[in-house]
């Protein structure tokens, strides 16, 4: 399917932000329709991140309209809204590689362009990295003024209040753009998203006088009564001004009259932090977009014209839907069973819980630091929380992990989904290190489901474990497609499994990558090289009593695991040095994730970037006991 590329006269002049700066008033809103069209249309083409991207359209364009970019730092919060960041700075001719291997981030990125001052994707670190930007700038670097565009769902994560905390008493001339769509990728949630719903109902623009007298005319009335309503009507400052910023807001964030007046006012003027309150709507200006409960947050390629996205039927049950369903069951035979997930309910699996028992599941915002000790909170108390996280945002929560969990040994259930490579958001989301900072951990229990069926008993498992902490990885995605059991049966905790006998070499996987190192076992047979195929299922505590026997019955180990270096083979290693099993020479190679990051491919293309394919587990292995291969053989049947 392609859809008509759209007419953009206006937007084909633009080959740089200096170019908006030629344009008067009335074209840059013109443009910005352009823009809004080109940004649609690429999306059709690529999938991604629509919604938030059509939110900014107007302001993208007038920020870069005001300020002096590059020079002036523009940071965008997560970064998934910046596609029309990119097409008006130089990238629009890439836009069509975006997210693809070697093509453009679906985030900034820093070694990308001069305009991406601060790359993103995790929340919340926008305010932070421009408090640093202006804070250099104040010590003599050769930079301008920062910019931070901060979503009103990311302002919800504790991170952003360290920085507003800071910045306010800084008081260091800083713009802090809050761009609020009320919408994070589910409704928002938390107080602080109902302050800002109250504020942003309040009439145009309630600011400081010297920015106030710097608007045009029927701006500045409207801004004064707007002062004195709100004054009379409040008598306090906004929690912004409380914190010490100046106040401007709220403003119609795809009025580009306003969205310029303001921008420019406030540039003139401001001579510590600014905090603009932008009202934008997510999905602005594709109906499609508007009318969906996600606001198309993130999409499949579609048809322009309908909406209608390309997605293809699923060979198999997603980890997360097994997730989900499952979570559902445990909870309906234990009341104890409760729910966290950090404002990802439907990527995490747990809106299945939350419509039955909406009660159990508590949404705490972008908030992963809290969802942790607040897991950990109930989990004292004596109820049984499951603390859904992907694995790269719970890197946002370690300390909470180690400090309020595992320390004290609670019970708290982490189920860890995107663990391994996630293919179109890249480095960013890579679930690499969970396996790494969880194995590591004292009293913690760490499983990896191979496949989907794995995925039902480890559900079991961790709702009997109530001794101490326990976590459960899985990636993003369809399972293999095995037979699902009807029932969970509970796992013999730090027990292993032999999935296939042989006698020469013994691949030991942790995790989803067996149907892989299945393969290379299969490749090894046809060499007459009798391969033994193991789940470790564990990573804490080991199975020690199969690696023993693996190690003294076969030429060759070789663990294998979606990770990075440092988790699973590592223990391995570990147990084997403490108790002298390799002090006789043991032929042993451990297969993780390289230690580089891995930039946005199909998860294929990134394992085969790794070293992780089916071939490369058994190259692995044939080097371990002594199989060179030659360079022909390696070519003939690579
Ligand atoms: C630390 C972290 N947790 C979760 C996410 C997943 N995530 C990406 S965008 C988003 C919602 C952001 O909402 P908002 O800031 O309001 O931006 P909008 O999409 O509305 O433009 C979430 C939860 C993330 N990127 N980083
Ligand atoms: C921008 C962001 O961080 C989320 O939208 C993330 O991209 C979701 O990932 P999944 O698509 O794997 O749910
Ligand atoms: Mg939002």
């Amino acid at each position: 399917m392609s859809n008509p590329r759209p007419n953009t006269p206006l937007l084909d002049k633009v080959h740089s932000p200096a170019d908006l700066r030629r344009m008067s008033d009335g074209d840059l809103a013109r443009l910005s329709d352009e823009l809004r069209a080109e940004t649609i249309w690429t999306v059709s083409e690529t999938g991604g991140h629509l919604g938030s991207s059509l939110g900014v359209v107007e302001l993208t364009t007038a920020i870069h309209a005001v300020f002096q970019t590059p020079h002036d730092k523009l940071v965008w919060d997560v970064g998934h809204q910046c596609y029309p960041h990119k097409i008006l700075t130089g990238r629009r001719d890439r836009m069509l590689t975006l997210r693809q291997k070697d093509g453009l981030s679906g985030f900034t990125k820093r070694s990308e362009s001069e305009y991406d001052p601060f790359g993103a994707a995790h929340s919340s670190t926008s305010i932070s990295a421009a408090l640093g930007f202006a804070t250099a700038r104040d010590l003599g670097e050769a930079t301008g003024d920062a910019i931070a565009v901060i979503g009103d769902g990311s302002i919800s994560a504790g991170m952003a209040y360290e920085a507003l905390n800071n910045a306010g008493s800084e008081g260091r001339r800083l713009f802090v753009v809050l761009n609020d769509n009320e919408m994070s990728i589910a409704p928002p949630v938390g107080a602080m998203s109902r302050y800002l719903s109250e504020l942003s109902k309040s009439p145009f623009g309630q600011m400081a006088d010297e920015i106030a007298k710097h608007l045009p005319g029927p701006f500045r009335e409207g801004a004064e009564r707007a002062k004195a309503l709100m004054t009379g009507a409040t008598g306090d400052a906004t929690l912004f001004e409380q914190l010490g910023f100046t106040y401007v807001g709220p403003i119609d964030g795809h009025d580009m009259g306003q969205l310029l007046s303001v921008l420019r006012a406030a540039k003139a003027q401001a001579t510590g932090p600014v905090l603009i309150h932008a009202v934008t709507v997510k999905g602005k200006g594709y109906n499609p977009a508007e009318l969906s409960d996600c606001c198309y947050h993130g999409v499949a390629k579609f048809d322009v014209a309908t909406g209608q996205q390309q997605k293809s039927a699923p060979n198999a049950p997603s980890y997360t839907g097994v997730f989900g369903k499952r979570l559902l069951a445990e909870a309906e035979a234990d009341p104890k069973i409760v729910a966290v997930t950090a404002a990802m309910p439907g990527g995490t699996g747990l809106d299945v819980m939350q419509k039955v028992y909406p009660d159990r599941v508590f949404d705490v915002g972008i908030a992963e630091q809290h969802a942790v000790t607040f897991a950990a909170g109930m989990a004292a108390s004596g109820l049984k929380p499951f603390c859904a996280v992907y694995s790269s945002f719970l890197q946002r929560g370690y300390d909470q992990i180690a400090h309020d969990v595992a320390l004290q040994n609670l019970p708290v259930r982490f189920c860890i989904d995107r663990a391994g490579l996630v293919g179109a958001d890249g480095a960013t989301h890579a679930g690499a290190f969970d396996i790494c900072f969880l194995a590591t951990l004292p009293n913690m229990t760490v499983m990896a489901a191979a496949d989907e069926a794995e995925l039902v008993h480890m559900m079991a498992t961790m709702a009997a474990h109530d001794s101490g902490p326990i976590a459960l990885r899985y990636p993003r995605g369809e399972g293999v497609g095995c037979d699902m059991p009807e029932q969970g049966e509970v796992l013999p905790i730090g027990k292993g499994r032999i999935v296939k006998q042989g006698d020469r070499v013994a691949l030991l996987s942790f995790g989803a990558h067996l149907n892989e190192t299945l393969a290379a076992a299969e490749e090894l047979d046809a060499r007459g090289l009798s391969t033994t195929v193991a789940d470790a299922r564990f990573a804490k505590p080991l199975d020690t009593d199969l690696i023993a026997q693996l190690v003294e019955t076969h030429d060759a180990l070789i663990t294998v695991e979606q990770g990075c270096e440092g988790g699973f083979g590592a223990m391995v290693l570990h147990w084997l040095a403490k108790t002298g099993r390799l002090d006789g020479g043991v032929a042993i190679r451990t297969m993780t994730l390289p230690d580089r990051f891995i930039d946005q491919a199909s998860p294929a293309d990134m394992y085969a970037d790794a070293g992780l394919t089916a071939r490369d587990i058994a190259k692995a292995a044939l080097d371990a006991v002594g199989v060179r291969i030659s360079p022909q053989t390696a070519k003939a049947t690579s």
